[in-house]
């Protein structure tokens, strides 16, 4: 019923399957995805050869197909790190390998000893799934699921402890080396799950691919591609999440709309690829303001919105003023020369029933009484302005100008 040649046949076959599913892949261009179709390629190859044992020379069933099988987990172990966009240490990797080839050699064909071969091939294939592990616990990315990345990790630690046993179990075996080891109960299931690791951990590597995928298309969606806020759909739905929690918790919460004022001038002057600049680097300078919590989205052409978590009317005005001087203390560097601009916003605050629809009428009104007015200010919509602070100036529309 044991038999280690069922085993090792099955991980031929899963690494065939999964070469395809990697190689389909390919095309999405994420780092990583090359490795590990390398790593599963080289199981392809190496299985066969382990084998063959016995009808083919040692050189090619017991060096290479051991080094060709270390090769493929330095590659998937590569593979994670491109994946996670971390350096990959290859002269440590390179030497291991050296050193994994050299004791082959040595005890085949010096000292041939099974258990020791065994117990240095699992080793290294141990140090690989730690590294694994440690690697992809360590570098998951924020703010994504964590599953993918945990079951990664937690499936590396629990492979590498039963790769460990497995070297120690064939130490404990007594008699000169002979292929019946690789019989025993022990040493099949033990072979099973070794035979096992590369499989399993492929298709942990097509999860963490999925979610990394899942996650490119919700940005593609969600946000703006010339400047990197957030689009309409994406505010809208980051509004929300935040507001439905902030008021639940009486957590106040302001809407600051902003416009640049005269972009139709700017792109006239500085071309398109000038207003584009601008339009970038007012993203870059208002993301240097924002506090945690905050949210800014680009709503369309050259007009803006944040949401302000826990800000009061008198605070929102506080962070776009802020805004509004930053803007105006550095010119923006254009291919056609410096470009100086200036924004204009309205704010309004959430107020018992409201509906982000409902607020985006009033910071409307206030950031069309600011252009109204002369540009290059904030106003506050008026029901809102705080007790305490008097407006600069008021209009017959009931809007506060600061
Ligand atoms: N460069 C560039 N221009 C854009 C983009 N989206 C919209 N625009 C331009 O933004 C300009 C908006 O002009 P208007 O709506 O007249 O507003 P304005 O000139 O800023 O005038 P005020 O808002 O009243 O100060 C138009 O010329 C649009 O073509 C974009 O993504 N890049």
């Amino acid at each position: 019923m044991l038999n280690p040649a069922l085993a090792i046949v099955t991980s031929a076959l899963m690494s065939l399957i999964l070469t395809a599913l990697l190689g389909s892949l390919l095309r999405s261009g994420m780092p990583g995805v090359s490795d590990w179709f390398a790593s599963n390629l080289m199981m392809v190859v190496s299985l066969p050869l382990v084998l063959l044992r016995g009808q083919i020379s040692d050189v090619l069933s017991v060096v290479v197909a051991n080094q060709l099988m270390a090769l493929a987990a330095v590659m998937y172990y590569a593979g994670c790190a491109h994946f996670l966009r971390r350096p990959v240490r290859w002269p440590v990797l390179i030497g291991a390998l050296i050193a994994l080839s050299a004791a082959l050699v040595y005890w085949r064909y010096v000292v041939n000893s099974i258990p020791v071969r065994v117990l240095v091939t699992a080793l290294f294939s141990t140090a690989m799934c730690i590294a694994v592990a440690v690697l992809v616990a360590r570098h998951r990315p924020a703010g994504r699921s964590a599953y993918p990345y945990w079951a990664t990790a937690t499936m590396a630690l629990a492979f590498g402890a039963c790769q460990a046993a497995r070297g120690v179990y064939f130490m404990t075996l007594d008699g000169t080396s002979n292929i019946l080891m690789f019989a025993s109960t022990w040493s099949v299931v033990l072979l099973a799950i070794a035979a096992a690791i590369m499989p399993t951990l492929s298709m942990a590597a097509m999860m963490m691919v999925h979610d990394a995928l899942l996650s490119d298309a919700r940005d593609a969606a969600e946000r703006d591609f010339l400047t990197g806020a957030l689009s309409r759909k994406g505010f809208e739905a980051a509004v929300q999440r935040l507001s439905g929690r902030a008021l639940s918790q009486d957590v106040p919460l302001s809407l600051l709309i902003v416009d640049l004022d005269h972009f139709k001038a700017i792109n006239d002057t500085f071309g398109h690829a000038g207003g584009d600049a601008v339009l970038r680097e007012f993203v870059r300078c208002a993301g240097l303001q924002l506090r945690r919590g905050d949210v800014l989205g680009r709503m369309g052409g050259e007009e803006f919105a944040v949401l302000l978590a826990g800000a009061q009317p008198g605070d929102a005005l506080q962070f776009a003023e802020r805004l509004r001087c930053a803007v105006n203390a550095e010119p923006v560097t254009t291919g056609s020369g410096p470009c100086r601009y200036s924004i204009s916003g309205g704010i309004a605050t959430w107020q018992a029933g409201d509906t982000l629809d409902r607020v985006n009428v009033r910071a409307d009104a206030a950031l069309y009484e600011a252009k109204r007015s002369g540009r290059n200010r904030i106003c506050v919509h008026q029901e809102q302005r705080a007790a305490n602070e008097p407006p600069a100036q008021e209009t017959d529309q009931g809007l506060a100008i600061s």
